[in-house]
Protein backbone atom coordinates (compact mmCIF):
# COMPACT_ATOMS: atom_id res chain seq x y z
CA UNK A 1 0.00 0.00 0.00
CA UNK A 2 1.02 3.91 -0.21
CA UNK A 3 3.39 3.06 -3.10
CA UNK A 4 4.40 7.02 -3.93
CA UNK A 5 6.07 7.18 -0.34
CA UNK A 6 9.31 7.24 -0.39
CA UNK A 7 11.52 4.25 1.47
CA UNK A 8 12.57 7.04 4.63
CA UNK A 9 8.73 7.83 5.37
CA UNK A 10 7.34 5.21 7.96
CA UNK A 11 3.53 5.08 8.98
CA UNK A 12 3.14 4.78 12.85
CA UNK A 13 0.37 4.44 14.62
CA UNK A 14 -0.37 6.72 17.80
CA UNK A 15 -2.98 5.89 20.15
CA UNK A 16 -4.14 9.27 20.72
CA UNK A 17 -3.98 10.58 16.65
CA UNK A 18 -4.20 7.18 14.76
CA UNK A 19 -2.38 6.77 12.05
CA UNK A 20 1.11 9.09 11.45
CA UNK A 21 4.23 9.62 8.85
CA UNK A 22 7.50 10.18 10.38
CA UNK A 23 10.72 10.38 8.53
CA UNK A 24 13.95 8.50 8.95
CA UNK A 25 16.04 10.44 7.16
CA UNK A 26 16.34 14.34 7.31
CA UNK A 27 14.62 16.15 5.12
CA UNK A 28 15.87 19.82 3.47
CA UNK A 29 13.15 22.47 4.07
CA UNK A 30 12.20 23.33 -0.18
CA UNK A 31 12.34 19.44 -0.68
CA UNK A 32 9.30 17.32 -2.23
CA UNK A 33 8.45 14.40 0.34
CA UNK A 34 6.12 13.02 -2.17
CA UNK A 35 4.27 13.59 -5.75
CA UNK A 36 1.02 12.42 -6.07
CA UNK A 37 -1.93 12.56 -8.15
CA UNK A 38 -5.37 12.81 -6.31
CA UNK A 39 -7.30 9.73 -6.41
CA UNK A 40 -10.97 12.00 -7.36
CA UNK A 41 -10.82 15.45 -7.92
CA UNK A 42 -13.53 17.61 -8.62
CA UNK A 43 -13.73 21.57 -9.71
CA UNK A 44 -15.90 24.09 -7.73
CA UNK A 45 -19.00 25.40 -9.41
CA UNK A 46 -18.02 28.18 -9.58
CA UNK A 47 -14.94 27.11 -11.71
CA UNK A 48 -16.66 24.55 -13.82
CA UNK A 49 -16.67 26.65 -17.02
CA UNK A 50 -13.55 28.33 -16.83
CA UNK A 51 -11.01 25.38 -15.54
CA UNK A 52 -10.64 21.82 -17.31
CA UNK A 53 -12.75 19.03 -15.03
CA UNK A 54 -9.67 16.47 -16.16
CA UNK A 55 -6.47 18.71 -15.61
CA UNK A 56 -7.71 21.64 -13.29
CA UNK A 57 -5.60 24.00 -16.23
CA UNK A 58 -7.54 27.52 -16.62
CA UNK A 59 -8.92 28.17 -19.71
CA UNK A 60 -6.76 29.36 -23.11
CA UNK A 61 -7.46 31.64 -25.62
CA UNK A 62 -9.95 29.38 -27.42
CA UNK A 63 -11.80 28.67 -24.51
CA UNK A 64 -12.80 24.88 -23.19
CA UNK A 65 -14.52 22.20 -24.86
CA UNK A 66 -17.64 21.27 -23.31
CA UNK A 67 -19.08 18.28 -22.83
CA UNK A 68 -21.72 18.04 -25.19
CA UNK A 69 -24.07 15.46 -23.16
CA UNK A 70 -24.13 16.89 -19.70
CA UNK A 71 -23.14 20.68 -20.86
CA UNK A 72 -21.46 20.55 -17.62
CA UNK A 73 -17.85 19.85 -17.83
CA UNK A 74 -15.30 21.43 -19.72
CA UNK A 75 -11.94 20.72 -20.91
CA UNK A 76 -8.65 22.08 -22.17
CA UNK A 77 -8.67 19.59 -25.47
CA UNK A 78 -9.60 16.14 -26.64
CA UNK A 79 -6.55 14.34 -24.85
CA UNK A 80 -7.98 15.33 -21.23
CA UNK A 81 -11.80 14.95 -22.57
CA UNK A 82 -10.60 11.23 -23.42
CA UNK A 83 -8.69 10.79 -20.40
CA UNK A 84 -11.67 11.75 -18.24
CA UNK A 85 -13.91 9.64 -20.05
CA UNK A 86 -13.54 6.41 -17.87
CA UNK A 87 -15.01 8.74 -14.92
CA UNK A 88 -16.79 11.27 -16.52
CA UNK A 89 -19.42 8.50 -18.47
CA UNK A 90 -20.93 7.87 -15.24
CA UNK A 91 -20.89 11.55 -13.83
CA UNK A 92 -22.42 12.24 -17.45
CA UNK A 93 -25.38 10.21 -16.97
CA UNK A 94 -25.84 11.38 -13.28
CA UNK A 95 -25.40 15.28 -14.65
CA UNK A 96 -28.05 14.73 -17.15
CA UNK A 97 -30.46 13.23 -15.07
CA UNK A 98 -29.97 16.09 -12.30
CA UNK A 99 -30.34 18.65 -14.65
CA UNK A 100 -33.95 16.55 -15.50
CA UNK A 101 -35.19 16.40 -12.04
CA UNK A 102 -33.85 20.44 -11.24
CA UNK A 103 -36.79 22.74 -10.77
CA UNK A 104 -35.52 25.11 -12.74
CA UNK A 105 -33.18 25.56 -16.27
CA UNK A 106 -30.82 27.57 -13.91
CA UNK A 107 -30.23 24.91 -11.05
CA UNK A 108 -26.69 24.64 -10.21
CA UNK A 109 -24.89 21.34 -10.50
CA UNK A 110 -24.39 19.38 -7.15
CA UNK A 111 -21.61 20.64 -5.08
CA UNK A 112 -17.69 19.82 -5.74
CA UNK A 113 -17.60 17.54 -2.79
CA UNK A 114 -20.68 15.47 -4.24
CA UNK A 115 -19.49 15.12 -7.40
CA UNK A 116 -15.84 14.08 -6.09
CA UNK A 117 -17.23 11.93 -3.83
CA UNK A 118 -19.27 10.41 -6.60
CA UNK A 119 -16.11 10.04 -8.57
CA UNK A 120 -14.44 8.44 -5.54
CA UNK A 121 -17.24 5.86 -5.64
CA UNK A 122 -17.04 5.28 -9.64
CA UNK A 123 -13.71 4.39 -9.25
CA UNK A 124 -14.21 1.78 -6.41
CA UNK A 125 -16.10 0.34 -7.86
CA UNK A 126 -14.38 -0.26 -10.80
CA UNK A 127 -11.73 -1.17 -9.36
CA UNK A 128 -13.03 -3.73 -7.12
CA UNK A 129 -12.81 -3.83 -3.16
CA UNK A 130 -9.32 -5.87 -3.28
CA UNK A 131 -7.47 -3.31 -5.52
CA UNK A 132 -4.40 -1.43 -3.91
CA UNK A 133 -6.85 1.90 -3.92
CA UNK A 134 -9.35 0.84 -2.92
CA UNK A 135 -8.24 -0.71 0.11
CA UNK A 136 -6.20 2.73 0.96
CA UNK A 137 -9.67 4.84 0.68
CA UNK A 138 -11.59 2.06 2.90
CA UNK A 139 -9.18 2.95 5.85
CA UNK A 140 -8.88 6.59 5.63
CA UNK A 141 -10.54 7.36 9.01
CA UNK A 142 -13.75 7.98 10.14
CA UNK A 143 -15.95 9.60 12.87
CA UNK A 144 -18.86 8.14 12.32
CA UNK A 145 -19.30 6.88 15.82
CA UNK A 146 -18.12 10.03 17.55
CA UNK A 147 -19.52 12.71 14.92
CA UNK A 148 -20.26 15.93 16.82
CA UNK A 149 -23.99 17.00 16.80
CA UNK A 150 -22.77 20.11 14.38
CA UNK A 151 -21.67 17.77 11.74
CA UNK A 152 -25.15 16.27 11.59
CA UNK A 153 -26.49 18.56 9.51
CA UNK A 154 -24.01 18.73 6.84
CA UNK A 155 -23.48 14.61 6.83
CA UNK A 156 -27.20 14.49 6.42
CA UNK A 157 -27.44 17.11 3.99
CA UNK A 158 -24.60 14.85 2.10
CA UNK A 159 -26.17 12.09 2.34
CA UNK A 160 -29.22 12.99 0.68
CA UNK A 161 -27.85 15.09 -2.36
CA UNK A 162 -25.69 11.76 -2.87
CA UNK A 163 -28.19 9.30 -3.10
CA UNK A 164 -30.05 11.83 -5.19
CA UNK A 165 -26.69 12.41 -7.45
CA UNK A 166 -26.40 8.45 -7.55
CA UNK A 167 -29.97 7.73 -8.52
CA UNK A 168 -29.89 5.03 -5.23
CA UNK A 169 -33.48 4.93 -5.10
CA UNK A 170 -33.42 1.51 -2.76
CA UNK A 171 -31.17 -0.30 -0.48
CA UNK A 172 -30.32 -2.98 -2.70
CA UNK A 173 -28.62 -0.11 -5.20
CA UNK A 174 -26.49 1.02 -2.90
CA UNK A 175 -24.53 -2.58 -2.96
CA UNK A 176 -22.80 -1.84 -6.07
CA UNK A 177 -20.39 1.03 -4.08
CA UNK A 178 -20.14 -2.32 -1.09
CA UNK A 179 -22.42 0.12 1.24
CA UNK A 180 -24.79 -2.35 2.56
CA UNK A 181 -26.85 -0.08 5.13
CA UNK A 182 -27.21 3.92 5.86
CA UNK A 183 -24.33 3.20 8.51
CA UNK A 184 -22.19 2.23 5.64
CA UNK A 185 -23.18 5.60 3.69
CA UNK A 186 -22.46 7.60 6.76
CA UNK A 187 -19.17 5.82 7.67
CA UNK A 188 -18.18 6.98 3.90
CA UNK A 189 -19.05 10.47 4.18
CA UNK A 190 -17.20 11.10 7.16
CA UNK A 191 -14.34 9.52 5.65
CA UNK A 192 -14.32 11.72 2.87
CA UNK A 193 -15.09 14.61 4.89
CA UNK A 194 -12.08 13.77 7.43
CA UNK A 195 -9.63 13.39 4.65
CA UNK A 196 -10.62 15.79 1.29
CA UNK A 197 -8.34 18.50 0.45
CA UNK A 198 -8.53 21.78 -1.82
CA UNK A 199 -7.09 21.90 -5.03
CA UNK A 200 -5.38 24.93 -5.41
CA UNK A 201 -3.67 26.75 -8.40
CA UNK A 202 -0.28 28.24 -8.05
CA UNK A 203 -1.40 31.33 -6.02
CA UNK A 204 -3.71 29.58 -3.95
CA UNK A 205 -6.72 30.17 -5.33
CA UNK A 206 -9.30 27.31 -4.38
CA UNK A 207 -10.33 25.36 -7.17
CA UNK A 208 -12.42 22.44 -6.07
CA UNK A 209 -12.47 19.06 -3.93
CA UNK A 210 -9.20 16.52 -3.88
CA UNK A 211 -9.31 12.85 -2.23
CA UNK A 212 -5.78 11.48 -1.98
CA UNK A 213 -5.26 8.54 0.73
CA UNK A 214 -1.80 8.66 1.09
CA UNK A 215 -1.45 12.92 1.55
CA UNK A 216 -4.64 12.12 4.00
CA UNK A 217 -2.25 10.04 6.17
CA UNK A 218 -0.67 13.44 7.36
CA UNK A 219 -1.41 15.00 10.49
CA UNK A 220 -1.94 18.16 11.72
CA UNK A 221 -0.48 20.84 13.60
CA UNK A 222 -1.27 24.88 13.43
CA UNK A 223 2.23 25.37 12.62
CA UNK A 224 3.28 22.55 10.37
CA UNK A 225 6.88 21.70 9.08
CA UNK A 226 4.99 20.56 5.67
CA UNK A 227 2.45 21.78 2.96
CA UNK A 228 0.15 20.41 0.06
CA UNK A 229 0.66 22.37 -3.10
CA UNK A 230 0.08 22.15 -6.61
CA UNK A 231 2.37 23.50 -7.95
CA UNK A 232 1.82 23.09 -11.95
CA UNK A 233 5.76 23.14 -12.97
CA UNK A 234 5.11 19.35 -14.54
CA UNK A 235 7.07 19.17 -17.77
CA UNK A 236 5.39 15.67 -18.03
CA UNK A 237 2.39 15.44 -20.53
CA UNK A 238 0.34 17.67 -18.83
CA UNK A 239 -2.44 14.80 -18.69
CA UNK A 240 -0.26 14.16 -15.35
CA UNK A 241 -1.80 17.17 -13.57
CA UNK A 242 -3.02 18.33 -11.23
CA UNK A 243 -0.10 16.80 -9.32
CA UNK A 244 -0.59 17.11 -5.39
CA UNK A 245 3.05 17.74 -3.73
CA UNK A 246 3.64 17.79 -0.54
CA UNK A 247 7.18 20.00 0.42
CA UNK A 248 9.09 20.57 3.89
CA UNK A 249 8.91 24.34 4.55
CA UNK A 250 11.92 23.98 7.23
CA UNK A 251 14.11 20.93 7.43
CA UNK A 252 13.16 18.08 9.36
CA UNK A 253 14.87 15.45 11.57
CA UNK A 254 15.32 12.28 11.58
CA UNK A 255 12.51 10.79 14.28
CA UNK A 256 9.62 13.62 13.16
CA UNK A 257 6.53 13.67 12.43
CA UNK A 258 5.54 15.36 9.29
CA UNK A 259 2.25 17.41 9.77
CA UNK A 260 0.77 20.07 7.96
CA UNK A 261 -2.05 22.42 8.38
CA UNK A 262 -5.89 21.92 7.72
CA UNK A 263 -7.24 24.82 8.75
CA UNK A 264 -6.78 28.99 8.01
CA UNK A 265 -3.65 28.99 10.30
CA UNK A 266 -3.99 32.94 10.36
CA UNK A 267 -6.95 32.30 12.96
CA UNK A 268 -6.71 32.86 16.30
CA UNK A 269 -6.73 29.45 18.43
CA UNK A 270 -10.11 29.69 19.73
CA UNK A 271 -11.32 29.70 15.64
CA UNK A 272 -8.69 27.37 15.18
CA UNK A 273 -10.04 24.74 17.80
CA UNK A 274 -13.59 24.85 16.07
CA UNK A 275 -12.76 24.51 12.58
CA UNK A 276 -10.62 21.32 14.01
CA UNK A 277 -13.41 20.21 16.20
CA UNK A 278 -16.20 20.86 13.67
CA UNK A 279 -14.51 18.97 10.41
CA UNK A 280 -11.97 17.23 11.84
CA UNK A 281 -13.29 15.90 14.97
CA UNK A 282 -10.32 16.40 17.02
CA UNK A 283 -8.87 19.24 19.60
CA UNK A 284 -5.46 20.28 18.58
CA UNK A 285 -2.64 19.68 20.89
CA UNK A 286 0.08 21.65 19.04
CA UNK A 287 2.32 23.92 21.00
CA UNK A 288 0.94 27.10 19.28
CA UNK A 289 -2.59 25.83 20.86
CA UNK A 290 -1.52 25.10 24.04
CA UNK A 291 0.71 28.08 24.38
CA UNK A 292 -0.16 30.65 27.17
CA UNK A 293 2.06 33.15 25.67
CA UNK A 294 1.10 36.28 23.59
CA UNK A 295 -0.49 35.27 20.08
CA UNK A 296 0.00 38.09 17.34
CA UNK A 297 -3.68 36.45 15.90
CA UNK A 298 -5.40 37.73 19.25
CA UNK A 299 -3.44 41.07 20.46
CA UNK A 300 -3.41 44.68 20.32
CA UNK A 301 -0.59 47.24 20.34
CA UNK A 302 0.39 48.91 23.56
CA UNK A 303 -1.77 51.87 24.29
CA UNK A 304 1.41 54.18 24.98
CA UNK A 305 2.70 52.79 21.83
CA UNK A 306 6.03 51.47 23.31
CA UNK A 307 6.62 48.84 20.48
CA UNK A 308 5.41 46.12 22.89
CA UNK A 309 1.87 43.76 22.68
CA UNK A 310 -1.11 43.00 24.74
CA UNK A 311 -3.33 39.95 24.88
CA UNK A 312 -6.70 40.65 23.24
CA UNK A 313 -8.97 41.59 26.27
CA UNK A 314 -11.81 39.61 26.71
CA UNK A 315 -15.05 39.55 28.96
CA UNK A 316 -13.62 36.88 31.08
CA UNK A 317 -9.79 38.41 31.30
CA UNK A 318 -10.80 42.52 30.80
CA UNK A 319 -7.67 43.52 32.76
CA UNK A 320 -4.30 43.38 30.08
CA UNK A 321 -1.43 45.35 30.24
CA UNK A 322 1.23 45.56 27.67
CA UNK A 323 4.04 42.80 27.84
CA UNK A 324 6.90 45.08 27.73
CA UNK A 325 5.97 48.73 29.45
CA UNK A 326 3.08 47.17 31.18
CA UNK A 327 0.64 50.03 30.53
CA UNK A 328 -3.04 49.36 31.33
CA UNK A 329 -5.57 48.77 28.07
CA UNK A 330 -8.43 51.25 28.85
CA UNK A 331 -10.39 50.60 26.18
CA UNK A 332 -10.90 47.34 26.65
CA UNK A 333 -15.10 48.12 25.07
CA UNK A 334 -13.63 49.87 22.11
CA UNK A 335 -11.52 46.92 21.16
CA UNK A 336 -14.20 44.07 22.24
CA UNK A 337 -16.81 46.52 19.62
CA UNK A 338 -14.56 46.62 17.39
CA UNK A 339 -13.67 42.94 17.12
CA UNK A 340 -17.43 42.19 16.92
CA UNK A 341 -17.99 44.67 13.88
CA UNK A 342 -14.96 43.31 12.10
CA UNK A 343 -15.48 39.78 12.45
CA UNK A 344 -19.41 40.02 11.00
CA UNK A 345 -17.87 42.83 8.50
CA UNK A 346 -15.48 40.08 7.35
CA UNK A 347 -17.54 37.38 7.06
CA UNK A 348 -20.11 39.55 5.22
CA UNK A 349 -17.23 41.10 2.84
CA UNK A 350 -16.40 37.69 2.31
CA UNK A 351 -19.57 36.55 0.76
CA UNK A 352 -19.57 39.86 -0.97
CA UNK A 353 -16.55 39.83 -2.89
CA UNK A 354 -17.88 38.01 -6.03
CA UNK A 355 -21.46 38.77 -6.10
CA UNK A 356 -20.77 42.82 -5.09
CA UNK A 357 -17.59 43.54 -5.18
CA UNK A 358 -18.36 47.36 -4.89
CA UNK A 359 -20.20 46.83 -1.66
CA UNK A 360 -17.56 44.27 0.09
CA UNK A 361 -14.81 47.00 -0.82
CA UNK A 362 -16.93 49.58 1.06
CA UNK A 363 -17.04 47.14 4.13
CA UNK A 364 -13.20 46.32 3.96
CA UNK A 365 -12.77 50.36 3.57
CA UNK A 366 -15.19 51.46 6.86
CA UNK A 367 -13.69 48.61 8.74
CA UNK A 368 -10.05 48.66 8.24
CA UNK A 369 -9.51 52.14 9.90
CA UNK A 370 -12.26 51.04 13.34
CA UNK A 371 -9.72 48.15 13.90
CA UNK A 372 -6.49 49.95 13.22
CA UNK A 373 -7.67 52.99 15.74
CA UNK A 374 -8.33 50.45 18.32
CA UNK A 375 -4.50 49.36 18.38
CA UNK A 376 -5.20 46.27 16.29
CA UNK A 377 -1.70 44.90 15.20
CA UNK A 378 -2.04 43.96 11.17
CA UNK A 379 -1.45 40.20 11.97
CA UNK A 380 -4.44 40.31 14.21
CA UNK A 381 -7.99 38.58 13.68
CA UNK A 382 -10.12 39.65 12.21
CA UNK A 383 -8.12 43.13 10.63
CA UNK A 384 -5.63 40.74 8.93
CA UNK A 385 -8.42 39.00 7.08
CA UNK A 386 -10.06 42.28 6.69
CA UNK A 387 -6.36 43.10 5.04
CA UNK A 388 -5.96 40.43 2.57
CA UNK A 389 -9.27 41.16 0.86
CA UNK A 390 -9.14 44.39 0.98
CA UNK A 391 -5.75 43.95 -1.65
CA UNK A 392 -8.03 41.12 -3.75
CA UNK A 393 -10.46 43.75 -4.17
CA UNK A 394 -8.30 46.78 -4.86
CA UNK A 395 -6.04 44.37 -7.35
CA UNK A 396 -8.98 43.55 -9.07
CA UNK A 397 -10.32 46.49 -9.80
CA UNK A 398 -7.59 48.25 -10.81
CA UNK A 399 -8.82 51.42 -13.05
CA UNK A 400 -8.40 52.14 -16.54
CA UNK A 401 -6.01 53.85 -16.91
CA UNK A 402 -4.68 53.24 -13.88
CA UNK A 403 -4.32 55.84 -11.24
CA UNK A 404 -1.19 56.71 -9.19
CA UNK A 405 -3.49 56.82 -6.10
CA UNK A 406 -5.10 53.74 -7.04
CA UNK A 407 -1.69 51.87 -7.16
CA UNK A 408 -0.14 53.19 -4.07
CA UNK A 409 -3.24 52.00 -1.80
CA UNK A 410 -3.04 49.08 -3.09
CA UNK A 411 0.90 48.78 -2.50
CA UNK A 412 -0.15 49.80 1.24
CA UNK A 413 -2.29 46.97 1.74
CA UNK A 414 0.41 44.71 0.45
CA UNK A 415 2.31 46.11 2.49
CA UNK A 416 0.40 45.45 5.72
CA UNK A 417 -0.15 42.18 4.47
CA UNK A 418 3.12 41.21 4.66
CA UNK A 419 3.75 42.86 7.82
CA UNK A 420 0.87 40.74 8.96
CA UNK A 421 1.65 37.37 7.45
CA UNK A 422 5.74 37.86 8.66
CA UNK A 423 4.16 38.02 12.21
CA UNK A 424 2.57 34.68 11.59
CA UNK A 425 4.26 32.43 9.20
CA UNK A 426 8.13 31.08 9.57
CA UNK A 427 10.12 32.30 6.23
CA UNK A 428 8.67 30.27 3.56
CA UNK A 429 5.53 29.20 3.84
CA UNK A 430 3.94 29.68 0.73
CA UNK A 431 0.85 32.11 2.09
CA UNK A 432 4.08 34.66 3.23
CA UNK A 433 5.90 33.60 -0.17
CA UNK A 434 3.04 34.80 -2.21
CA UNK A 435 2.00 37.31 -0.46
CA UNK A 436 5.81 39.02 -1.28
CA UNK A 437 5.83 38.55 -4.55
CA UNK A 438 2.19 40.20 -4.83
CA UNK A 439 3.86 43.39 -3.03
CA UNK A 440 7.00 42.80 -5.46
CA UNK A 441 4.77 42.87 -8.30
CA UNK A 442 2.90 45.80 -7.43
CA UNK A 443 5.67 47.87 -7.00
CA UNK A 444 7.43 46.96 -10.08
CA UNK A 445 4.52 48.00 -12.05
CA UNK A 446 5.00 51.03 -14.21
CA UNK A 447 4.20 54.50 -11.93
CA UNK A 448 1.22 56.59 -13.66
CA UNK A 449 2.53 59.77 -12.15
CA UNK A 450 5.87 59.27 -10.46
CA UNK A 451 6.69 62.10 -7.73
CA UNK A 452 9.59 64.19 -8.94
CA UNK A 453 11.06 64.80 -5.16
CA UNK A 454 11.38 61.76 -3.32
CA UNK A 455 11.53 62.26 0.48
CA UNK A 456 12.89 58.92 2.17
CA UNK A 457 9.32 59.13 4.57
CA UNK A 458 7.20 58.88 1.77
CA UNK A 459 6.28 55.24 1.31
CA UNK A 460 5.87 53.96 -1.40
CA UNK A 461 8.65 55.81 -2.43
CA UNK A 462 8.88 56.62 -6.50
CA UNK A 463 10.82 56.05 -9.50
CA UNK A 464 14.41 54.05 -9.04
CA UNK A 465 14.15 53.77 -4.71
CA UNK A 466 10.69 52.10 -5.80
CA UNK A 467 12.62 49.96 -8.35
CA UNK A 468 15.06 48.70 -6.04
CA UNK A 469 12.28 48.32 -3.28
CA UNK A 470 10.81 46.00 -5.85
CA UNK A 471 14.10 44.03 -6.94
CA UNK A 472 14.98 43.75 -2.94
CA UNK A 473 10.89 42.36 -2.38
CA UNK A 474 11.13 39.80 -5.20
CA UNK A 475 14.77 38.41 -4.28
CA UNK A 476 12.85 37.94 -0.98
CA UNK A 477 9.74 36.18 -2.65
CA UNK A 478 12.08 34.24 -4.69
CA UNK A 479 13.70 32.66 -2.01
CA UNK A 480 10.55 31.96 0.02
CA UNK A 481 8.88 30.24 -3.12
CA UNK A 482 12.23 28.23 -3.51
CA UNK A 483 10.94 26.56 0.13
CA UNK A 484 7.34 26.75 -0.16
CA UNK A 485 6.32 25.73 -3.84
CA UNK A 486 9.91 23.25 -3.74
CA UNK A 487 13.40 23.80 -5.13
CA UNK A 488 13.22 21.53 -8.22
CA UNK A 489 9.66 22.96 -9.00
CA UNK A 490 11.86 26.61 -9.05
CA UNK A 491 9.55 27.53 -6.89
CA UNK A 492 5.83 27.15 -8.85
CA UNK A 493 5.23 29.00 -11.43
CA UNK A 494 4.82 32.16 -9.47
CA UNK A 495 8.71 31.47 -8.84
CA UNK A 496 9.10 31.49 -11.92
CA UNK A 497 7.48 34.72 -13.24
CA UNK A 498 9.62 36.31 -10.13
CA UNK A 499 12.74 35.20 -11.71
CA UNK A 500 11.88 36.40 -14.65
CA UNK A 501 10.56 40.08 -13.24
CA UNK A 502 13.92 39.83 -11.54
CA UNK A 503 16.32 39.62 -14.33
CA UNK A 504 13.96 42.54 -16.37
CA UNK A 505 14.48 44.67 -13.19
CA UNK A 506 18.09 44.07 -13.10
CA UNK A 507 18.19 45.33 -16.36
CA UNK A 508 15.73 48.27 -15.56
CA UNK A 509 17.42 49.43 -12.80
CA UNK A 510 21.41 49.39 -14.50
CA UNK A 511 19.40 51.61 -17.38
CA UNK A 512 17.92 53.87 -15.11
CA UNK A 513 21.38 54.60 -12.99
CA UNK A 514 22.77 54.38 -16.65
CA UNK A 515 20.14 57.45 -17.85
CA UNK A 516 20.73 59.20 -14.73
CA UNK A 517 24.85 58.86 -14.81
CA UNK A 518 24.41 60.20 -18.83
CA UNK A 519 22.27 63.57 -17.29
CA UNK A 520 24.56 64.03 -14.76
CA UNK A 521 27.61 63.73 -16.86
CA UNK A 522 26.23 66.04 -19.57
CA UNK A 523 24.62 68.74 -17.62
CA UNK A 524 27.73 70.76 -16.36
CA UNK A 525 28.55 70.85 -20.41
CA UNK A 526 25.27 72.13 -20.96
CA UNK A 527 25.99 74.76 -18.30
CA UNK A 528 29.12 75.73 -19.99
C1 LIG B 1 -6.45 13.28 7.40
S1 LIG B 1 -6.59 12.24 8.77
C2 LIG B 1 -4.92 12.07 9.27
C3 LIG B 1 -4.50 10.62 9.38
C4 LIG B 1 -5.17 9.90 10.49
N1 LIG B 1 -4.42 10.03 11.70
C5 LIG B 1 -5.39 8.42 10.16
O1 LIG B 1 -5.20 7.60 11.05
O2 LIG B 1 -5.79 8.11 9.05
C6 LIG B 1 -7.31 13.36 9.90
C7 LIG B 1 -7.68 12.77 11.23
O3 LIG B 1 -6.50 12.43 11.96
C8 LIG B 1 -6.64 12.80 13.34
N2 LIG B 1 -5.67 13.89 13.63
C9 LIG B 1 -4.96 14.59 12.72
N3 LIG B 1 -4.15 15.48 13.32
C10 LIG B 1 -4.37 15.35 14.64
C11 LIG B 1 -3.85 16.02 15.79
N4 LIG B 1 -2.95 16.98 15.68
N5 LIG B 1 -4.31 15.63 17.00
C12 LIG B 1 -5.25 14.66 17.12
N6 LIG B 1 -5.79 13.99 16.07
C13 LIG B 1 -5.35 14.34 14.84
C14 LIG B 1 -8.06 13.30 13.52
O4 LIG B 1 -8.86 12.22 13.92
C15 LIG B 1 -8.43 13.74 12.12
O5 LIG B 1 -9.81 13.70 11.88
Amino acid sequence: MYSELPDFIEIRQSEETGRVIWTQSPIRAGSAIFVTKPYAAASSSSKLTSYCSYCFEQTGMNGLRRCTKCRVTHYCDFNCQTNDWAIHKHECASLQNWSKAAPSSDYPPPSDAIRCLSRMLWKMRKQGPYARQTREIASMQSHRSSLKPSAYESHTYLAHSLVQYLGLSSPGDMEQYSLSSAADLVDTISRFVTNTFTVTDPTLIPLGAAVSPVVALINHSCDPNAVVVFPRVSTDPKVQEPLMQVIAIRDIYPGEEVLTSYIDATLPTNLRQQALNETYNFECNCHLCTSTGLDPRASLNCPKNCGGSCPLPSDEHALVRCSKCKSVVRSVDAALDALRVGQEGLDKANNLQFEDPGKSIRLTTNLIPILTSAGFPPSAHPLLGLTRLHQQLLTSSFPNPLTQEHLDETIHTATTNVAGLTALFREGHPVLALALAELGKLLAVDEPSPRTTNKSVIYPPSGLPRLKLAYETLLRARKMLLIGFGVTNEGGQVGKEVREMIVALEKEIGVFRQGVKNVLEDTPKLKA
